[in-house]
């Protein structure tokens, strides 16, 4: 396809609250939303980081530079979504923003052939059940309450964010409390291994997963801890890539993998990393990085894959927001449709992106 413009629209979004994770609080998803224009198509995508890099190296800042200077001028004047990466790999590192790239590109080939991102990635079901992230409160009865609530909506499944100080009393409150509910935990690397006997204390609660304990390059650590703990070990941060995926299995520095499009640079490569997880018998869910409808979509389609049996933190749009710049999605009975429209399915509201949009730059015209 011949890309006749490229703009980042810039976008502020009030959460419904505060989300507390082990390394901040965040009270708005500000990050921006690429729109490519094509000769035969447009098509959308979001970035999935933030302002700060704090849940990994990127943040919006350097995600606008590397785009503008060095990400989009390799592609230019034609490309297909399958070139981007290639296109692309002399840049080092920047996944996140590859990963916008590649998908608003994508999105266009897609909606170009009329065909949806769940049939393009082999998606095997029109819904998928919805867990959801709770995030660090300032005491056990709040927890109990929200947890208590996502319950009530129907949620298939809770994860709690950890971080030391704020572990085995809450999951132990949320275990007495919900009984046998699926119940995981996210430290966000908060944790060293010489925490390894006081994260074993979280064995007793029968935890599906203790997702990414230690930091994001301690793949020896992981597996190391894994022989100490019987709660099975998922990597987030630390699976970039499907050799990423590939290492730790071998390594047995997991047995769960979180995959999130925007980590590992594109919904192509997620698809690798399903396909190398299955070939070892190592189940996937799909992360969430709090996206709006333009990432919460093709997320709904890659969730949809055989290999993702667990459920994924691909809330409903409420969730985190009283307004989307989509149309919402909705959990209904447990479970999230998977879009079936063109491409990734979801278009922005132009009146709401309007009214969220702080700022636009227009990459190329
Ligand atoms: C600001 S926390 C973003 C990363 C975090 N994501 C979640 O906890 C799920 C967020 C969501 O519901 O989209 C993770 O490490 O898995
Ligand atoms: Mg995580």
């Amino acid at each position: 396809m011949k890309i006749e413009r490229v703009e980042l629209l810039h976008v502020a979004i009030p959460l419904v609250s505060p989300f507390r994770t082990s390394f901040g609080t965040m009270t708005t998803k500000d990050t921006f939303l690429l729109r490519v224009v094509t000769d035969a198509a447009e098509g959308w995508s979001e970035f999935a980081a933030d302002p700060e890099p704090l849940y990994c190296s990127e943040f919006v800042g350097a995600a606008e530079l590397v785009l503008d200077q060095h990400l989009v001028p390799r592609v230019m004047p034609e490309v297909t979504a399958a070139e981007v990466a290639h296109r692309t790999e002399a840049v080092k590192g920047h996944k996140l923003a590859k990963a916008t790239l590649e998908t608003a590109i994508l999105d266009a080939e897609l909606r170009s052939y009329g065909m949806s991102i769940g049939t393009y990635l082999g998606a095997t079901a029109d819904r998928v059940p919805a867990g959801v992230s709770v995030g660090i409160k300032n005491s056990i009865a709040e927890l109990l309450a929200d947890v208590e609530g996502y319950l009530a909506e129907g949620y298939a499944r809770i994860k709690l964010k950890i971080e030391p100080g704020w572990d085995v009393e809450p999951v132990r409150a949320v275990r007495e409390r919900f009984g046998d509910v699926l119940l995981q935990v996210d430290a966000n690397t908060a944790y060293t291994l010489a925490d390894a006997e006081h994260l074993r204390r979280l064995d007793e609660f029968d935890l599906l997963l203790m997702e990414q304990p230690l930091e994001e390059d301690d793949i020896r650590g992981h597996a190391l801890l894994a022989q100490r703990i019987r709660t099975p070990i998922c990597l987030d941060e630390s699976i970039t890539s499907a050799k990423d995926a590939a290492t730790a299995i071998a390594l047995d520095a997991c047995r769960v993998i979180n995959i999130k499009p925007a980590r590992v640079g594109g919904y192509l490569e997620a698809r690798r990393i399903h396909d190398v997880a299955v070939a070892h018998g190592i189940p996937v869910w799909c992360g969430g990085m709090l996206e709006t409808g333009i990432g919460r979509g093709p997320n709904l389609a890659l969730a949809a894959l055989p290999g993702f049996v667990l459920p994924g933190d691909v809330s409903a749009s409420c969730r985190y927001f009283a307004e989307d710049v989509t149309e919402p999605f909705e959990l209904k009975d447990g479970f999230m449709h998977v879009p079936t429209g063109p491409g990734i399915g979801i278009d922005p509201i132009p009146e709401t992106l309007k009214r969220f949009t702080t700022a636009v730059k227009v990459l190329y015209a």
